[in-house]
């Protein structure tokens, strides 16, 4: 599930929730569409920070659900929501942003990370291919080279490393929902 609270005034802060790594379940996925939307419909909120519970942002899918039956939202419109959304998005990424974690952030309009996270699209070490728009957004935001060496080799890369690269607009090595939560107010 997703957790909903409004702070410094007019921030929607929503913590993912689902140990052990935040991944996308079907609970995950509703939780988002929820608090996206009382967050949107809430005039005192002028811009909204993703985050994960217990210093990870996101695993990606969840592969507890795989090869169960599909339910819950898809993603790809979930993430299409927040990129479209009228509010100024940040994920703030402690941890981990794997496959549909990353494909989550890039979604955002801002990626603040801490100096300690990973992130990656590995995607392809399941014999898969980043199927929630990651292979237009991470191209897009880093060009096409970059984002193919990512994209066809899963490998994860440093905090440095993607903002050398341009994936995420700032590194912190102290709180990281504290620094998009300052940085939120900033641009909203
Ligand atoms: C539309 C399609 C959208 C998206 C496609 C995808 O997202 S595909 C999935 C992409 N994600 C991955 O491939 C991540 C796989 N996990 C890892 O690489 C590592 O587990 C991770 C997150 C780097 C953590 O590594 P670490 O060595 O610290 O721990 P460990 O591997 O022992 O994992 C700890 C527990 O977390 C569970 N877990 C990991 N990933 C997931 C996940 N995606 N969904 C659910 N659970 C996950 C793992 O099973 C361990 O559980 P435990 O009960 O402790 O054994």
């Amino acid at each position: 599930m997703a957790q909903y609270t409004r702070v410094a005034g007019s921030v929607g802060l929503i913590t993912l929730q689902n140990p052990p790594v935040n991944a996308l379940s079907a609970m995950v996925r509703q939780g988002i569409v929820d608090t996206m939307e009382r967050a949107l419909s809430a005039p005192e909120v002028k811009s909204l920070v993703i985050c994960g519970q217990k210093e990870t942002f996101c695993g990606g899918a969840d592969i507890r659900e795989f090869g169960t039956k599909m339910s819950g939202p898809p993603l790809i419109p979930l993430i299409h929501a927040i990129e479209a959304s009228t509010k100024p998005v940040v994920a703030a990424i402690e941890g981990v942003a794997l496959g549909g974690g990353l494909e989550l952030a890039l979604g955002c309009h801002y990626r603040i990370s801490h100096s300690k996270a990973k992130l990656g699209l590995p995607e392809v070490t399941l014999g898969l291919l980043p199927a929630a728009a990651g292979s237009q957004r991470l191209p897009r935001l880093i060009g096409v080279p970059a984002a193919l060496d990512l994209i066809t080799t899963g490998r994860h890369v440093t905090a440095a490393e993607a903002l050398q690269l341009g994936i995420v607009d700032q590194v912190t090595d102290h709180s990281t929902v504290d620094a998009a939560v300052k940085f939120a107010l900033s641009v909203a």
